[in-house]
């Protein structure tokens, strides 16, 4: 370990020279108008997206590259072509021209729609192994697999590349200006994959654009490799433009971590599957404890801040569990359709059950007594209440008054699924991602994460990413069903709410036999403790409406 200033001394790395973007021919005039000293989005002006297209329909959404604003610059043979592990696969190398779909369910006379350039190692590259200077840095919270793709980038680089001049940033981003750095080579990550966390360390907040770009540039760094999430890539995005701005060789590669699986466009984050494994742990507890006691409820609390997969995906993965809910999937408690009515049904139908519940579930209903000053954690995500207490104090409140005995037993594993260390197949998939990732930085790509979408490993651009909204479950799609069906829970949705909210939405709502159906996941639960009419099953309403921002592909 070194100081930042002892670091960027010993590796002997000079200061990055600049090109002058300006000269480039593929220059685009619209680079930055203002931006801020704080790293803040609002200020910036992003370069051109590039978009290329086609037949029938056919768009390629590309990826920056560095000739787009540096000239002359000289390519080398690609390094793996020599490899005796690479060298004898036919066609290793990937067709320049190789693309994904996006949409792969299509129709006879439906455009060919959006695509993406394909991951893998080109014919040349744009790097000298001896001239690479990489860096890896992990940000926001914990995810299983993190150090698997820190060993597999630094491994990767070594073995396919021969490059030897990797640095770790301990610390999430504000460690590149302000925190140690660690030299990172096969020997010192062989093991780590074995271990939960990330090995670098992580923090939220603290991203400083010019800071961290001055630092970049100090140390001579020409690959950024940044492991995080949805606001991860933000900071990675603008880090890029600023570094494009300045018109350095340096490629800036986002790898996109979240567990809770809420960044668009790829198929699933890395962590995802172990997260769900190990929630099964809690709900089997649960499970037991609720079948061992008179009207036992087991009430398991898992994470997912906006987006409910893993309570989605754990609860179908389980089939102990009775209810599952969501933030996108709003309920509500008393009345008919209501949980404490179901509650009641269940235990007298089985004398026991089994509740998941998405921290980011009901917030609405956790009492105004129990919200802490602290709105914000410091990358300015909303901080939540404890939705689980809060719903296992008001159902213990509720079966007193009907003097019904209940004996609730409440889980909190949230932190648990989240820092083992990830499973046999999340290794597989986090070997993918940092290979991918490294053949895309050698092969001179930037302003891009690497992802799976469809099942193959694409280069997507930054502002794709960015521009799209958070996954979320859809309530109105095919796995929401399934779940229910398998539950047998509550939709605590109807009719009204979807046409109400339907009429909220309607730049987003599609026609399906000729009506209007709804076409988002918010339905909000308006009125809903003072409903008159007893809500409809949601079975009639997900027969009736569509999803037209669908993310499960099923
Ligand atoms: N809009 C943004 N612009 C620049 N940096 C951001 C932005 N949002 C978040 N960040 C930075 O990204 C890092 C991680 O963000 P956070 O939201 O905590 O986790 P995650 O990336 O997992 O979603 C933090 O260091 C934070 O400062
Ligand atoms: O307590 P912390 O570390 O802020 O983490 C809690 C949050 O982390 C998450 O796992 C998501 O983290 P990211 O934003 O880093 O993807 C949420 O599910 C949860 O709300
Ligand atoms: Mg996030």
């Amino acid at each position: 370990m070194d100081s930042p200033i002892s670091s960027s001394a010993s590796l002997a790395a000079p200061r990055l020279r600049c090109f002058d973007p300006s000269s480039s021919p593929n220059h685009s005039p619209r680079h930055f108008s203002t931006s801020s000293r704080n790293g803040s989005m609002e200020n910036l002006t992003y370069s051109e997206p590039k978009i290329v297209t086609g037949e029938a329909g056919y768009v390629l959404e590309d990826v920056p590259h560095f000739t787009d604003y540096i000239p002359d610059l000289p390519t080398y043979p690609n390094p793996l072509q020599d490899n005796p592990a690479y060298s004898v696969v036919k066609q290793y190398f990937v067709n320049m021209d190789d693309t994904v779909a996006q949409k792969i369910v299509v129709e006879k006379n439906s455009p060919r729609g959006t695509h993406f350039r394909r991951a893998g190692p080109r014919q040349k590259v744009y790097f000298e192994s001896e001239e690479v200077h990489a860096c890896i840095v992990t940000c926001g919270g914990l995810c299983p697999g993190l150090n698997t793709v820190i060993r597999e980038i630094v491994c990767g680089l070594y073995h396919m590349y021969g490059v030897h001049k990797v640095l770790g940033i301990e610390g999430g981003y504000r460690g590149f200006y302000a925190r140690n750095t660690i030299p990172l080579t096969p020997k010192v990550v062989n093991d780590i994959h074995k271990r939960g966390g990330t090995i670098l360390g992580t923090s939220r907040g603290g991203h400083d654009t010019f800071k961290i770009v001055d630092s970049i540039q100090d140390r001579g760094i020409n690959q950024v490799y940044i492991i995080g999430g949805d606001g991860t890539q933000k900071g990675a995005s603008v880090i890029f433009e600023e570094i494009r701005r300045r018109g350095l060789k340096v490629a800036v590669a986002g790898i996109p971590k979240t567990i809770d699986n809420d960044i668009p466009v790829i198929d699933k984050s890395f962590g995802f599957d172990t997260a769900v494994e190990e929630a099964q742990r809690a709900i089997s507890a649960g499970h037991i404890e609720s079948e061992s006691f008179e009207n036992g409820i087991g009430l398991v609390k898992l994470m997912g801040r906006y987006s409910g997969f893993i309570a989605m995906y754990a609860t179908l993965a389980s089939r102990d569990v009775d209810c599952c809910l969501i933030p996108e999937s709003p309920f509500y408690l008393e009345g008919p359709g209501g949980l404490f009515e179901f509650i009641e049904k269940r235990l007298k139908e089985h004398g026991h059950m089994v509740i998941v519940i998405a921290e980011g579930a009901g917030q609405e209903l956790v009492s105004e007594s129990l919200r802490t000053t602290d709105q914000q954690d410091a990358s300015g995500n909303k901080l939540l209440q404890d939705v689980g207490l809060c719903i296992s104090q008001k159902i213990k409140d509720h079966f007193k008054r009907k003097k019904m005995v209940i004996n609730l037993k409440y889980i909190d594993p949230t932190y648990m699924i989240r820092a083992v260390p990830s499973n046999a197949s999340d290794n597989v998939y986090c070997t993918l991602l940092a290979h991918s990732v490294i053949h895309g930085t050698m092969a001179g790509y930037t302003g891009f994460i690497s992802g799976p979408v469809n099942g193959r490993h694409a280069y997507i651009p930054f502002h794709r990413v960015l521009k799209e909204k958070q996954n979320k479950v859809v309530i109105t799609d095919r796995m929401w069903a399934r779940l229910l069906s398998s539950t047998n829970q509550p939709s605590f949705l109807d009719h009204k709410d979807v046409m109400e909210d339907d009429k909220e939405k309607v730049g987003q709502t599609q026609l399906v036999n000729g009506k209007s159906h709804l076409g988002t996941t918010t339905a909000k639960p308006r009125d809903i403790e003072n409903r008159e009419e007893p809500p409809t099953p949601l079975a009639n309403g997900i027969n009736r409406i569509e999803a037209t921002i669908a993310m499960e592909k099923d």
